[in-house]
């Protein structure tokens, strides 16, 4: 008998109902961090297309509906879209115990069991094999930018602080993000570092393949790209920082000066936004504190004092043009190296549809991103830190200032508004994702509520 002997981890007709392949995924989707839909119960799960990527690999996308109440005829049928890639065999190995989904009972896969394949180191080195020949695979288009040349053999390994989706790092040479949450369209983490490179700006890695989907709806599924090896996330640092009682302002300096070039590329490289105004904008965020508030029941009592920060938006058009932004800035999104930052993760917002964060937007809302993760970072020290987080603000906005032509401190209304729009934002976020964490923005709702900043 093999070392590791290969285990049946379910019997058919044993252990469960009937379990069909959608049954199993429902069950097992809303365990996974970068479900989306963890405050609804999965009503109904539809598999929109199965394409076999190669032997023992499906590829899948489907559609977690949280009302079960069907569509009106013509228009697309309610829920979330999500990408997996299922490993199919008859048994499990004992090291993919972690990645195990379950055993189908019914239909075609009937009898087989099914998990996670990119927790499968085998089959995570066969996904960079298909995207090192770009072509097809049924309704699945592999491209690849032909300059750069991926080596064979890297040896994979999944990042284990799962986010928003799933990454693989190959040999510490590249990382391949894939999608979980796939809306039609172009992502904008392939266009935005697509376009920031092409413009010779070196603050991004530059995407160098990329998979897409034809069907249902053509839609960007992942990216690969340089890793950064000996890079430090913008979070880590700063918590190290922290941790040290060092200061900050340098490297907060430096990072509103990246933010700045990031800015100023993107603004070169997609025709300036006619933006929607500032009234527009006052509205938009004033709905957004209304759905939050509903979800959210902390934040009602302090729903008066912070609509007075959108209030006084109103009949004020000023700030700097609407354009392409990062979308989600924050100190996660930053990576270090040396002594230079790289911006990473342009998806924006991932809860927002993908048209609204594609569109153009004040990059008074990437600037407020960073802001708040100043005090996120401050907040995770014991007694809490505001003089540092208020040092590595003013550091970041001075650097911006620097760069940009036009200091984000002279646009205090603005500034006050996207940051109650960002906190509203990160208390729905941690309500849905991270419950312990809901005290963090709930106290900048509070300052921002009662003592307007
Ligand atoms: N090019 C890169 N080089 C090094 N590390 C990276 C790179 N891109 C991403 N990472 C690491 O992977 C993590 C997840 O990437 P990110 O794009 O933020 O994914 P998600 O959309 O899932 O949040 C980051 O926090 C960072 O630590
Ligand atoms: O997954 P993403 O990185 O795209 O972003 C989401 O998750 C972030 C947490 O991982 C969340 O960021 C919030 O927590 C950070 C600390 O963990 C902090 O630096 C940010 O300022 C704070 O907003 C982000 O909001 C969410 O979109």
């Amino acid at each position: 008998m093999p070392k590791t002997a290969p285990l049946r981890l379910s019997s058919p007709g044993v252990d469960r109902p009937p379990a069909t392949l959608a049954g199993l995924l429902r069950a097992w989707l809303p365990g996974q961090r970068w479900f989306a839909g963890k405050d609804r119960p999965v009503a109904d799960l539809d598999v929109l297309s199965t394409t076999e990527l190669f032997p023992g690999c499906l590829h899948l996308l489907v559609r977690a509906s949280h009302t079960g109440v069907p569509a009106p005829v013509g228009t697309p049928p309610p829920g979330d879209c999500y990408q997996l890639l299922l490993g199919v065999r008859e048994y499990v190995s004992p090291r993919l115990a972690r990645a195990y989904i379950g055993r189908v009972n019914e239909g075609p896969l009937a009898g087989l069991a099914v998990y996670d394949a990119l927790q499968d180191p085998r089959s995570a080195e066969l996904l960079l094999e298909r995207l090192r020949h770009p072509g097809t695979t049924g309704p699945l288009h592999f491209e690849a930018d032909p300059s750069v040349s991926v080596p064979a053999g890297l040896t994979p390994r999944l990042l284990g602080a799962e986010q928003s989706n799933s990454s693989l790092v190959y040999g510490d040479r590249f990382i391949l993000k894939v999608f979980r949450r796939i809306q039609p369209g172009v992502n904008p983490d392939l266009e935005l570092p697509g376009a920031l490179a092409a413009q010779g700006c070196t603050r991004v890695p530059a995407p160098v393949a990329w998979f897409r989907t034809a069907e249902p709806r053509a839609a960007t599924l992942g990216v690969l790209q340089p890793f950064l090896p000996d890079a430090s996330d913008g979070w880590a640092l700063a918590l190290r920082a922290l941790a040290d009682d060092a200061e900050f302002t340098t490297q907060a300096h430096e990072l509103g000066q990246a933010t700045a070039d990031v800015h100023l590329t993107l603004a070169a490289a997609f025709p300036s936004g006619s933006g929607t105004g500032n009234e527009h904008t006052a509205t938009a965020m004033t709905e957004r504190l209304e759905a939050a508030a509903h979800a959210v029941p902390a934040l009602r009592p302090f729903a008066p004092g912070l609509r007075t920060a959108f209030g006084a938006l109103v009949g004020r058009d000023t700030g700097p043009p609407a354009q392409r932004i990062h979308g989600d800035l924050h100190l996660g999104q930053v990576l270090r190296a040396g002594r230079d930052w790289f911006v990473i993760d342009f998806e924006g917002e991932p809860s927002k549809p993908l048209a609204e964060r594609r569109s153009a937007q004040s990059p008074v809302r990437d600037i407020a991103g960073m802001l708040r993760s100043f005090d996120y970072a401050a907040r995770q020290r014991r007694p809490w830190r505001p003089e540092w987080a208020r040092r590595c603000r003013e550091a970041f906005c001075a650097g911006y200032a620097a760069r940009a032509g036009w200091d984000p401190r002279a646009q205090q209304a603005l500034l006050r508004a996207y940051e109650t729009d960002r906190a509203v934002y990160e208390v729905l976020y941690e309500a849905r994702h991270r419950p312990d964490w809901l005290p963090v923005p709930m106290a900048a709702i509070e300052r921002l509520a009662v003592r307007g900043g």
